[in-house]
């Protein structure tokens, strides 16, 4: 049987250096691929684990079905990609980078609007005043319909899917407001919006995270061992 562990961590991106930093700090020797297109490493002087550099959308969904064992990406990627998230993967560690929430934001004119109760209210005018439902530009569908859907229990919306410049969807009239992420919050300043008093939809940062049946398995607890080492790097 096959006992090396993959750890998968980005390829590029935001969290790219600073995963790699972590890894180096908890004393494993990552080296990056000379060739780019080669996205497989050993870490210098240690014996079965093997590096996998991927995107960290991808991660998020290779964790989910077990094809890499551990991974550093970001816990909005880990929930928004897998159903059932925490059934198929375990956050290890909180690593302290790649902050940014995950909000809902109404247009800076609509003043009266304050809360997602004030929002339910809106999406029912929607509904009876312009015979249209509201409409959310995101990206992040299943996080939006879990928030609103179950968590407000607002049914009456229509998700516009966004896949870039989300922010900009309301000006443009291709949505009513938005579910994105912010980190210094200036896109969101910049295109007249504000997050609601209520609108945190998710506190996301850079995790590491261990495929379930891995570690209930033969390689558990390697996979232990390492997650500790970042743990306590
Ligand atoms: N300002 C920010 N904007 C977007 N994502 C951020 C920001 N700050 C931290 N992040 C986090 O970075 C991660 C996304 O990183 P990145 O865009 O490199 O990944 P990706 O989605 O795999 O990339 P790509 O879309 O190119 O495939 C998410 O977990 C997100 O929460
Ligand atoms: O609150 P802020 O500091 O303004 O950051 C938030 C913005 O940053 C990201 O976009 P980015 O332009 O980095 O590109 P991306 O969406 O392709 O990742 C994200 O999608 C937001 O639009």
């Amino acid at each position: 049987m096959n006992e090396t562990v993959t750890l998968a961590l980005p390829s590029k991106g935001r969290l790219k250096e600073q995963s790699i930093g972590v890894l180096r700090a908890a004393g494993y020797d990552v080296r990056e691929p000379e060739d780019a297109r080669q996205y497989r490493a050993r870490v210098e002087g240690t014996e079965g684990l093997e590096i996998a550099f991927l995107s960290a959308s991808e991660i998020a969904r290779e964790l989910g079905a077990g094809t890499v064992d551990l991974g550093v990406t970001g816990e909005d990627l880990v929930r928004e990609s897998l159903p059932a998230w925490d059934e198929k993967v375990s956050i290890e560690a909180r690593l302290g980078f790649g902050r940014a929430d995950v909000i809902v934001a109404v247009p800076d004119c609509w003043f009266d609007v304050r809360t997602m109760a004030d929002l339910d209210d809106v999406a029912a005018h929607f509904r009876a005043g312009h015979g249209r439902r509201l409409r959310i530009a995101t990206k992040y569908w299943r996080l939006t319909q879990d928030f609103f859907s179950q968590r407000h229990g607002i049914q009456v919306y229509r998700i516009v899917e966004s896949l870039g410049a989300t922010e900009g969807a309301p000006a443009a009239g291709s949505a009513d407001v938005i579910v994105d992420i912010t980190s210094t919050g200036s896109t969101l300043r910049a295109n007249d919006l504000r997050v609601l008093d209520d609108g945190i939809i998710l506190e996301s940062e850079a995790c590491l995270v261990a495929n379930r049946t891995a570690l209930a398995g033969a390689k558990g607890e390697r996979m232990r061992q390492i997650a500790a080492s970042v743990l306590f790097a």
